[in-house]
């Protein structure tokens, strides 16, 4: 496959002017960044702020985008990143009837990945135990771990991940942290999003958002430099109060058409 043609970009994900409305609401405003290839990068911020609708755009299930937003150098959304762009999302995608094996297999002959792809994501996420029990009788973890699972078939270049680590203990966290800086070496792009501000410091760089706005983008030591702070948490609350609360930052009110 022609490499510049399917874009061959230093970065993942450049976002400029980028806008998301929903509702009749602009939920995403004038977001401007950059995600460089092999990376982990946190996608934080309280609830509502636009985490899942980025993600939704990055992945080209958001309607109503404008800017520009392209993805390994192509337009979000384009046909030829299908199989090139892994979406977990927050619901669990998987079949509660069918087995980890069954499931694996059946988005494994969706995505035209190779077989041999299904005992590689198993033993990555750490189910090989588990290969042949149904998934309605997995904990919480193990089923979020299944998703991932299936999102990891077909070796994709970028994973967006919708908040992976709701509802899993210390150990499991920490676990699949393990597995996306994993991958990240591997070369492959991830981002995560996720309002624990704890996990950011397990990340390489973060997306800050507030009210559909980027408040910053930082590493989470350049966080903590600027801010002064001791934690992330501590972090993200001075950035937030020395910003305006009125989400006037990111520009006029108007059409969000900015190109
Ligand atoms: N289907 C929808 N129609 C209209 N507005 C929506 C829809 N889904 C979400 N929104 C609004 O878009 C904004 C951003 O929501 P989004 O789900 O992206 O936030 P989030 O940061 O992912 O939140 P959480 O951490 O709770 O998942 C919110 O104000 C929300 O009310």
């Amino acid at each position: 496959m022609a490499k510049a043609a399917d874009g061959d970009s230093a970065d993942a994900i450049v976002a400029d002017g980028l806008n998301v409305e929903r509702g009749g609401r602009r939920v995403l405003r004038d977001l401007a960044f950059t995600v460089p290839r092999g990376s982990v990068t946190g996608l934080l911020g309280p609830s509502g702020c636009g985490k899942s609708t980025l993600m939704r755009a990055l992945t080209g299930v958001q309607a109503n985008v404008r800017g520009r937003l392209d993805v390994l150098g192509l337009p979000a959304g384009d046909k030829r990143l299908r199989d090139r762009v892994g979406y977990v999302t927050q619901a669990p995608s998987v079949y509660a009837d069918l087995s980890v094996h069954e499931n694996l297999r059946y988005f494994a002959a969706l995505l035209r990945a190779p077989k041999r792809d299904i005992d590689r994501v198993t033993e990555e996420v750490d189910l090989a135990a588990y290969r042949d029990s149904q998934v309605a009788h997995l904990s919480g973890g193990q089923r979020a771990r299944v998703s991932l699972a299936a999102a990891l078939l077909g070796t994709p270049e970028l994973l967006v991940l919708d908040e992976p680590t709701v509802g899993l203990d210390p150990v499991l966290r920490r676990d699949l942290w393990d597995v996306f800086h994993r991958l990240a070496r591997d070369g492959v792009t991830l981002v995560v999003s996720s309002h624990v501000m704890d996990e950011a410091e397990r990340c390489q760089s973060l997306l800050l958002m507030r009210d559909g706005e980027l408040l910053a983008q930082e590493t989470p030591d350049g966080l903590l430099e600027r801010t002064g702070a001791k934690d992330a948490e501590a972090a993200f609350l001075a950035l937030i109060e020395s910003e305006p609360a009125d989400g006037t930052a990111g520009g006029a009110e108007g059409e969000g058409a900015a190109r």
